[in-house]
């Protein structure tokens, strides 16, 4: 003979409790959703049947928190319990051919009454089947999986056709059944059911506080229609409700909102836009399945590039996880999240070509997302291009607007960027920063299309623009660049002589991405010789040219002052400690040994400087009226 399959229930709950569901506060969802799902199987009998579902928090005698839940539904008749209510993985919602939930309801797995038990040591079923001719029935369950059903033939008209499920918490759940809990989860998981849905709430000052019989009213937890299909008189009165609606909901002021309609899948719903930046891949989108809350936080229903909007979508065709915490990854969704990424897309095509505090305030706050949307969209790059201002030398500028003054020229890195900024801008080249987050995408994708002449700045671009001191400057410096060169050699760094401005800045560090790149390894050959011997050797190259270059300025008095004495310990500790400012001047930090030859050099100009004989003072010289001191 073949026997049954036990099952220990309180294993069941605990592994619901602790694996499937985020927690004991789902219990409350389960319950509602079961209410609606009962009065619409009802509607479909008889569409005249009253509709509705009412919360109602207590105490039993013997001092233990309850709950009833109470509906209108279709009810259920002693079989019936028996075998739906008592059979874990039993549904009546699902569709007996296809073996999936049927399209009216939200319930499909028969496992949601379990979820009860997370809280209750008892659940109590009473309940009049809409089936005519059928008597009520008691269900009672308790935590230690035993089950009882009696008939109740001398039930009178107040048990009404429907059922009113009756929790009774243990001792260490019982917050879980009070009163504003119980509100606030009824508000969060059902606020969007089209049905009448109500809790019994105390009112404030009623008579409960002075003692008497506590007054109390239904308080109703349901808007009648989606917010964003709501009816109003004026684009401006709908744009104000939804954010309030925003408001109410994520507890933030958007700067605009977005809708979402994909009528083919069932689809409503609309994007808020942040009023603040955000890291991508924070997406967190509120989805309603059959407009219950499946989840508050969920990134799956829009793209990953749409961290700047927060959603509320609505969907009757996304199918739940288990849990009905989280979307199945299934085709649909697939389909779905690109549709509903293309209507954002459209969206900002639409809108941020025209000029407004809107778009002003999308393109500052977001500028990040949309660079992301812009490397997997062409029509999102060209608007990039058009619309959002790059840091260059010149001041914010679009891309558009600086490839039209001829090749559009960039750094990958905004250390690059601030090394040559201010000397770009004194010589009027135009230079981009493309140092964030996937500029440098952005930028090789423009560069591949036709008509776009971009690439990245070399060294020796800027060192064509800076002036050049004349042939007899030259002559006088050779001897002083080339002991300095030696003195550099060590850094693979080259030195060079040009004129250029500001003055302030006594010597710029040029590097030539290539270059780097060997300097890279050369550092890591010196960090672990052993290891990479050879290997890396077979990377570096050979015969290349320095990676770096300092160019000395000829305007500044500094370097000219340097200039005027080579060779020495002095010349070289001041020649290095330029060298060092100028690294740290790029942005770059000192690694230790060159934090310590920083301080050597400062230590060689000091002593330099302390031990020098003192100057005899000369007499005051006599002011000339024309007299120019630099001359
Ligand atoms: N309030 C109710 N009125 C009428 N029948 C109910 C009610 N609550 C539960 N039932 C019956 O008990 C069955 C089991 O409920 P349960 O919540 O465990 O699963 P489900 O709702 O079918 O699926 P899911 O696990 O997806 O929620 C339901 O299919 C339904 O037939």
């Amino acid at each position: 003979m073949s026997e049954r399959f036990q099952v220990d229930l309180s294993g069941m709950v605990d592994l619901l409790s602790r694996h499937l569901y985020s927690g004991p506060q789902v219990y409350l969802r389960e319950l509602i959703q079961n209410a609606v799902d009962a009065v619409t199987a009802r509607a479909a009998l008889d569409p005249e049947a009253p509709v509705r579902i009412r919360l109602s928090t207590g105490t039993d005698a013997s001092g233990n928190s309850t709950l009833e839940v109470t509906d209108t539904g279709v009810g259920l008749t002693a079989d019936e319990a028996t075998e739906l209510l008592a059979t874990i993985g039993r549904s009546s919602k699902r569709d007996a051919t296809l073996g999936t939930g049927r399209a009216e309801f939200i319930g499909q797995f028969g496992i949601g009454m379990l979820a009860a038990f997370m809280v209750a040591e008892q659940i109590e079923f009473t309940s009049r089947s809409a089936k005519p001719g059928t008597v009520p029935i008691r269900w009672q369950g308790r935590a230690d999986g035993t089950f009882d059903v009696t008939e109740l033939p001398d039930a009178g008209p107040e048990v009404e056709v429907g059922t009113t499920v009756r929790l009774t918490a243990r001792r260490d759940t019982a917050h879980w059944l009070a009163n504003e809990t119980v509100l606030g989860l009824a508000r969060e998981y059902g606020s969007l059911l089209p049905f009448d849905v109500a809790v019994r709430v105390p009112i404030e000052g009623g008579a409960g506080s002075t003692g008497g019989a506590e007054q109390t009213v239904w308080r109703r937890v349901t808007e009648p229609e989606l917010p964003w299909r709501i009816e109003y008189p004026s684009g401006s009165a709908r744009s104000r409700a939804l954010t309030e609606y925003c408001e109410r909901t994520f507890g933030f002021t958007p700067l605009g909102h977005i809708d979402l309609e994909l009528p083919v899948a069932g689809v409503t719903g609309v994007a808020f836009i942040l009023p603040q930046a955000v890291t991508p891949g924070s997406g967190q989108h509120r989805v309603y399945m059959k407009r219950m809350l499946l989840s508050a936080r969920t990134d799956r229903v829009l793209p990953e590039w749409a961290f700047f909007i927060r959603a509320v979508i609505d969907s009757d065709t996304l199918s739940p996880t288990a849990s009905r915490e989280q979307l199945h990854d299934d085709e649909i969704l697939l389909g779905v999240r690109d549709a509903l990424g293309e209507q954002v897309k459209r969206w900002a095509l639409d809108t941020l070509r025209t000029p407004s505090q809107l778009t002003q305030q999308v393109l500052r706050t977001h500028h990040l997302a949309l660079r992301a949307i812009a490397l997997t969209d062409s029509d999102m790059l060209s608007l990039v291009a058009e619309v959002l201002p790059f840091e260059t030398s010149d001041g914010p500028m679009t891309l558009s607007a600086v490839a039209k003054q001829g090749e559009l020229v960039y750094t990958s890195t905004t250390e690059a960027f601030q090394r040559v900024a201010a000397v770009a801008r004194a010589q009027g080249l135009v230079v981009v920063n493309a140092g964030y987050v996937y500029d440098s995408d952005l930028l090789a994708k423009l560069a591949a299309r036709p008509g776009w002449n971009v690439r990245e700045l070399t060294s020796s671009d800027l060192v064509q623009v800076l002036g050049m001191p004349g042939v007899e400057r030259e002559m006088a410096v050779a001897g002083a660049l080339s002991v300095a060169r030696g003195v550099l050699a060590d850094e693979d760094c080259d030195a060079i002589l040009r004129a250029f401005e500001p003055e302030t800045v006594p010597a710029m560090l040029l590097r030539d991405p290539e270059g780097e790149h060997k300097r890279d390894l050369d550092r890591e050959r010196g960090e672990s010789p052993d290891l990479w011997d050879g290997l890396l050797d077979s990377f570096a190259g050979e015969g290349q040219g320095r990676t770096r270059t300092l160019v000395l300025n000829d305007r500044s008095p500094v370097a000219r002052r340097l200039l005027a004495s080579p060779g020495g310990e002095v010349f070289g500790a001041g020649l290095r400690s330029l060298y060092l400012s100028a690294v740290m001047l790029a942005g770059e930090g000192l690694r230790s040994a060159e934090s310590a030859a920083l301080s050597d050099s400062l230590g060689v100009l000091l002593d330099a400087a302390l031990h020098a004989p003192e100057p005899t003072p000369e007499p005051e010289p006599t002011p000339e009226p024309d007299s120019d001191s630099d001359s």
